[in-house]
């Protein structure tokens, strides 16, 4: 697998004020619908770093090897792991920041993969394959690839554990699993979708308690990062406390 990143103006704004060969990384950990994805895109865009969608990594791996037919949506049968890491290893993924979505587009193999591959489906595949280790150190080096170029901000499970735990800046944003769950029926609602809250709620937990329990990176906080539950808390006033944070480090905002 290889993956690129366009080269906008998302890029190394922040060249100027890093002269260091290592550049800093920021790393935005915890379950589905916390706002990691909301509180990374807005760092990216303010420091002018790179963004690293690791959740979409694995939302696309899920989403090919349920094509393949190597996994099925109930979770039933046993995943052949070799099979998964084959797939995994011949797909060529372009990341391109989209300024409309706050959200990064996903072209693999040449193709734009459209929004299917955020749904809680895709996210509930994704959760099959990221317990396989060979998967996930396929993933790791081009992970980790991403934070030679300019500065990072990753977001996703293990991204303060395994794939930069000399990071400068760990967050673990958490919520209660009902705010989380509302989060989700608010987004469908205003997609003109239909949103159930009670198998949406069941799902979230579903997940949670696979990428919490699996044995090879395990979705939980680093020793050293900062706990943020934003079950109480807007999208503005997580921001504000994860830019403080980024400050007590040592970053730099120029606003
Ligand atoms: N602090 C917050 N309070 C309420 N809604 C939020 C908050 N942060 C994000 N959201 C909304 O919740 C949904 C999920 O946020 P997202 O950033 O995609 O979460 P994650 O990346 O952790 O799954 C989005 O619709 C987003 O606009
Ligand atoms: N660093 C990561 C990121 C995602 N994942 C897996 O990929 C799934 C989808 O991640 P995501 O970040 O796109 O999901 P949301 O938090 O956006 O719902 C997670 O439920 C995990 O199973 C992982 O194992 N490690």
């Amino acid at each position: 697998m290889t993956v690129s990143v366009s080269d906008n103006d998302l890029l190394n704004k922040n060249d100027s004020v890093n002269h260091s060969a290592r550049y800093p990384v920021i790393c935005i950990d915890g379950p589905s619908g916390a706002g990691k994805g909301t509180v990374t895109w807005r760092l990216a865009q303010v420091l002018g770093y790179q963004l690293l969608d690791s959740g979409a990594l694995y939302r696309i791996v899920g989403l090919k090897a349920f094509e393949a037919g190597l996994i099925t949506a109930d979770a039933s049968h046993l995943i052949d792991e070799s099979a998964v890491l084959a797939l995994t290893k011949s797909l060529e993924i372009a990341f391109l920041p989209n300024n409309d979505s706050g959200r990064v587009d996903i072209i693999v193999n040449g193709q734009a993969v459209g929004d299917q591959v955020r749904n809680e489906t895709v996210g509930g595949y994704a959760s099959q394959i990221a317990v396989f280790p060979t998967v996930r150190q396929a993933l790791l080096t081009l992970q980790q690839d991403m934070a030679t170029r300019s500065g990072l901000v990753a977001d996703g499970r293990d991204m303060g554990t395994v794939v930069f735990p000399d990071a400068d800046v760990k967050v673990y944003l958490t919520a209660s699993a009902e705010a989380r769950a509302e989060r989700r029926v608010t987004q469908l609602v205003n997609a003109g979708q239909a949103a159930d809250f009670d198998s949406i709620l069941a799902t979230i937990k579903e997940r949670d308690d696979r990428d919490e329990n699996r044995s090879t990176a395990p979705s939980k906080p680093a020793a050293d990062a900062l706990l943020l539950d934003s079950s109480m808390l807007d999208a503005d006033a997580v921001y504000e406390q994860v830019k403080r944070h980024c400050q007590d480090k040592g970053l730099f905002f120029n606003s």
